[in-house]
């Protein structure tokens, strides 16, 4: 075993097989560790992602791809429907995938490229010297090793302890952590051209259930719901017990998923002498819809250019590592700051104002309208709405205009 690196990425999710890629394609040497037995599996997710920013990363691939979704189709409590289909995107509208053959597809790109893989190799803490991280501390088969690095990645997903380590706060208050339960159902019936979103207090308290197509008729019917709405005795997975009784009595559970997904927005820092967090490890995941994939993926991207620039110039401190964080905010950044804004106004939305939103926007046709439309369309129906998201517009508009300029 080799003992030395100029990158060691802690996970391989998207996060950490993109940091790994990209950092071996431009001549670093790398190694990618991975707690389990088997990368992907188990699966914690609904796998839905959207086409364009896929393809930024890899080209879609027919083994990993359950279905081609067209559109969305979103129920408010009193059962009225908003349909957003596929013209939006120019018929470009998302995926569902098979993430176990996914997340090895994409572990398989970065040791294409160069990066070496070990699976079943636990980091138990970092190797730290002058206030500079050094290496990683790995269990391998029983055996406890030593591996030092000029830089060191976390992408240890959602429970990521590399943060703590390197005496980043990465601690994430129970109201910001969305609890999931999700079943792979089979027998729904469901149009497998659509994912379905279901809203209510009664369905799933600030929070949605979904169901998502996987071709066959199978389905991942799930649910996420903020983690302090759980404290009443009711778990995410008995919201789900009753959604599904009541609609699939006779569907047939095949898996069971339960996780959590970091709903805070941005934290503080994701840097330190020698280290940088990716994904979920960072807090990256998008607060209003939960996804994660691609953020992930976008943040190893710019994780994996940073790395090099920083090692070719010989200076891994901090400070040089403050590219990837203005790079990363000024990106995926302004839009989790957005959608903070978003989901912090819906969580508090009566069933009331979610159906009097609903009726506002149903028959709507979202594909001729840019979103400064879709949002003066909303403020138009809902006054409080307009108060509440005052931020989010200034943003979209000042977004808007840097755009044109
Ligand atoms: C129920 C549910 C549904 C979701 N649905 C969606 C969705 O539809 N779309 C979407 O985009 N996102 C979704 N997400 C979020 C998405 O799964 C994550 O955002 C995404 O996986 C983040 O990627 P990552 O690489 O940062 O972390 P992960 O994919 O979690 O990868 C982290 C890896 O690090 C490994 N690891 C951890 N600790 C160590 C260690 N000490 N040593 C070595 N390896 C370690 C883990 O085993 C894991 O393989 C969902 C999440 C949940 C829970």
């Amino acid at each position: 075993m080799k003992n030395e690196y100029d990158v060691v990425v802690i996970g391989a999710g998207p996060a950490g097989s993109i940091t790994a890629k990209t950092a071996a394609e431009k001549g670093l040497s790398v190694l990618l560790i991975e707690k389990r037995q088997e990368i992907g599996d188990p699966v914690r997710c609904a796998e839905g992602v959207s086409k364009v920013w896929l393809r930024k990363h890899i080209e879609p691939d027919h083994r990993w791809i359950c279905a081609d979704v067209k559109g969305s189709r979103i129920f408010a409590p009193d059962g009225t429907m908003i349909e957003m289909a596929e013209e939006i995107a120019g018929g470009e509208v998302g995926y569902v995938l098979e993430r176990k053959i996914f997340d090895r597809a994409l572990a398989y790109e970065a040791s294409k490229a160069g990066a070496d893989v070990m699976v079943k190799t636990r980091a138990t803490d970092l190797i730290i010297e002058n206030n500079f991280i050094k290496g990683v501390k790995v269990s391998h088969l029983g055996q406890s090793y030593d591996i030092k690095a000029k830089i060191v990645i976390g992408a240890d997903g959602v429970e990521s302890k590399v943060g703590r380590w390197a005496g980043i706060d990465t601690a994430i208050k129970p109201a910001d952590i969305e609890t999931c339960a999700q079943y792979l159902m089979s027998g729904t019936g469901i149009d497998q051209n659509y994912c379905y979103f279901y809203l209510g207090n009664d369905v799933a308290p600030a929070g949605y259930v979904w169901i998502f197509p996987k071709g066959n008729d199978m389905a991942n019917v799930g649910i996420g719901i903020m983690g302090n709405k759980s404290g009443n005795g009711k778990h995410a997975i008995d919201y789900l017990n009753d959604f599904v009784n009541d609609k699939y009595p006779d569907a047939k559970i095949l898996e069971v998923d339960v996780g959590g997904v970091p709903v805070c927005g941005s934290i503080e820092k994701t840097i330190a002498n020698g280290l940088m967090l990716v994904g979920d490890a960072a807090r990256q995941s998008d607060p209003i819809t939960g996804g994660g994939i691609i953020n992930a993926m976008e943040a190893g991207k710019i994780a994996g250019e940073v790395a090099y620039n920083a090692i070719s110039k010989g200076d891994v401190s901090a400070n040089a590592l403050n590219e990837y964080e203005i790079k990363w905010r000024e990106t995926i950044g302004r839009e989790i700051d957005n959608s903070l804004i978003v989901k912090d106004t819906f969580v508090k939305f009566t069933d009331k104002e979610l159906n009097s939103l609903g009726h506002s926007l149903e028959g709507v046709n979202f594909s001729s309208m840019s979103l400064i439309e879709l949002l003066y369309a909303l403020f138009k129906a809902n006054k409080k709405l307009l108060w509440d998201l005052r931020i989010l517009f200034k943003n979209v508009v000042k977004y808007e205009l840097d755009f044109e300029r």
